[in-house]
C-alpha cells in the first residue's frame, strides 16, 4: 500500500505536486495519469525517497521508503529504463543488482524467463530494442519479489504485443496481492492495462477512480455540423451545457441529446448537416477532464469554447 497524505513538491515559485492525497491499494493495477508536466514522475521520485517533499508525506506499507530495511524486497521500481550499462549483458545486470541483497543465479533466471528475455540474456544491453530494454526494467523491479511496484511509463514504445504481455504480467502482480502503480501520459494505453486511475494535472488530483465509474462520468458529447454554427450554439448555450468549437461551422455539444439539439434547430430555422452522438470513452473523458490542466499545449484554437 501507498498512502500519500497532502504530498507537495516546490521547485521555486512552481508547485510540481500541490498537496496529494490518495492511497494506491493492493491487489489492483492503479494507473496514474495526467498531461506532460502533470507531477507524475515528481511523485514517484518522492514515494522511492529519491526526492524530498516540501511538505507533506509519502509512505509505503505505513512508512517512508527511505527507512525500509531490504529496498528492493521492499518496492520494485521502473524509473528510467536506459539507466542500464549497455556494455553487460541482461543476465550480468541483473545479476549485479542481485548481488547486494543476496540474489542468486537462479532467481535471475526465473525473472528473466517470466519478462521473456531468456533467449537474449547473454547479449549486451546496448543492442536491446526499446522493448526489450523495457522488459530487462521490469525484470530488475521484479528481482526481488516486492510487494510494490512502481513503473513509470512502462508501456512506452512498446508495440501492442508488448503491451499486452505488459497487461497480463500486471494482472497476475496485482492478483498476487501486490501494490502496482504505474505512470503515463496516454490514456488509450492506460486503458488497456489499469482497473483503477489517479489523475493528476498540475500537480493536484482530477480524479481518483475505477475505469468503469472514470468512463461513466463522462456523459458522452454530439458532434454538430452546421452552417449556422454560430447561431446555433450561442441558442444551446445554458446552464449544464458546454461548447466546444473543433473548427469553423463544426462544434460539440456535451450536457444535451442529439435529439433536443435537432428539435431547437428546426424550430429556429437552423440548418443541420451533421448530427452525431459520440459514445463516451475513457480518452475523451480523459482529455475533457485535463483540458484546462494541459501545461504544454500545441494548438489553443481546437479547446476554443465558442462564444
Ligand atoms: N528538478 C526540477 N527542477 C525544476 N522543475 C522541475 C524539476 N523536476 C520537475 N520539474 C517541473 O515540475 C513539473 C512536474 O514535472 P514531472 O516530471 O513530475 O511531470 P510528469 O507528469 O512526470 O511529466 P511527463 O509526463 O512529461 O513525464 C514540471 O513543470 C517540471 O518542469
Amino acid at each position: 500500500m501507498i498512502e500519500l497524505r497532502q504530498l507537495t513538491k516546490t521547485y521555486g515559485d512552481k508547485k510540481a505536486v500541490d498537496g496529494i492525497t490518495a492511497t494506491i491499494r493492493p491487489g489492483v493495477v492503479t494507473g496514474f495519469l495526467g498531461p506532460n508536466g502533470a507531477g507524475k514522475s515528481t511523485t514517484m521520485r518522492m514515494i522511492l525517497g529519491l526526492d524530498r517533499p516540501t511538505s507533506g508525506t509519502a509512505l509505503v506499507n505505513g512508512r517512508p521508503y527511505v527507512s525500509a530495511g531490504a529496498p528492493l524486497a521492499e518496492v520494485g521500481a521502473l524509473l528510467d529504463a536506459k539507466a542500464v550499462d549497455g556494455g553487460r549483458s541482461a543476465r550480468n545486470h541483473l545479476l549485479a543488482l542481485g548481488a547486494t541483497v543476496g540474489i542468486g543465479r537462479r532467481r535471475v533466471d526465473e525473472v528473466l524467463e517470466s519478462v521473456g528475455l531468456s533467449e537474449v540474456a547473454h547479449r549486451p544491453a546496448k543492442s536491446f530494442s526499446l522493448g526489450m530494454g523495457q522488459r530487462l526494467g521490469i525484470a530488475a523491479a521484479l528481482l526481488a519479489d516486492p510487494a510494490v511496484l512502481l513503473l513509470d511509463e512502462p508501456v512506452n514504445g512498446l508495440d501492442l504485443d508488448g503491451i499486452q504481455w505488459i497487461r497480463e504480467l500486471l494482472r497476475e502482480l496485482a492478483d498476487q496481492g501486490r501494490t502496482v502503480l504505474l505512470s503515463s501520459h496516454l490514456m488509450s494505453e492506460m486503458q488497456l492495462v489499469a482497473d483503477h486511475l489517479l489523475v493528476i494535472g498540475q500537480g493536484r488530483i482530477l480524479a481518483d477512480t475505477t475505469i468503469d465509474d472514470f468512463i461513466d462520468s463522462d456523459g458522452g458529447a454530439v458532434v454538430v455540423v452546421s452552417p449556422d454554427a454560430s447561431a446555433l450554439a450561442r441558442l444551446l448555450t445554458g446552464d449544464g451545457v458546454t461548447i466546444t468549437t473543433r473548427e469553423a461551422g463544426r462544434f460539440e455539444v456535451r450536457g444535451l441529446t442529439a435529439s433536443v439539439i435537432g428539435d431547437l434547430a428546426f424550430e429556429h430555422r437552423l440548418r443541420i448537416h451533421e448530427l452525431t452522438p459520440v459514445t463516451a470513452s475513457l480518452e475523451s473523458a480523459y482529455l475533457e477532464l485535463t483540458r484546462d490542466s494541459v501545461e504544454y499545449t500545441a494548438t489553443t484554437p481546437a479547446h476554443r469554447k465558442a462564444a
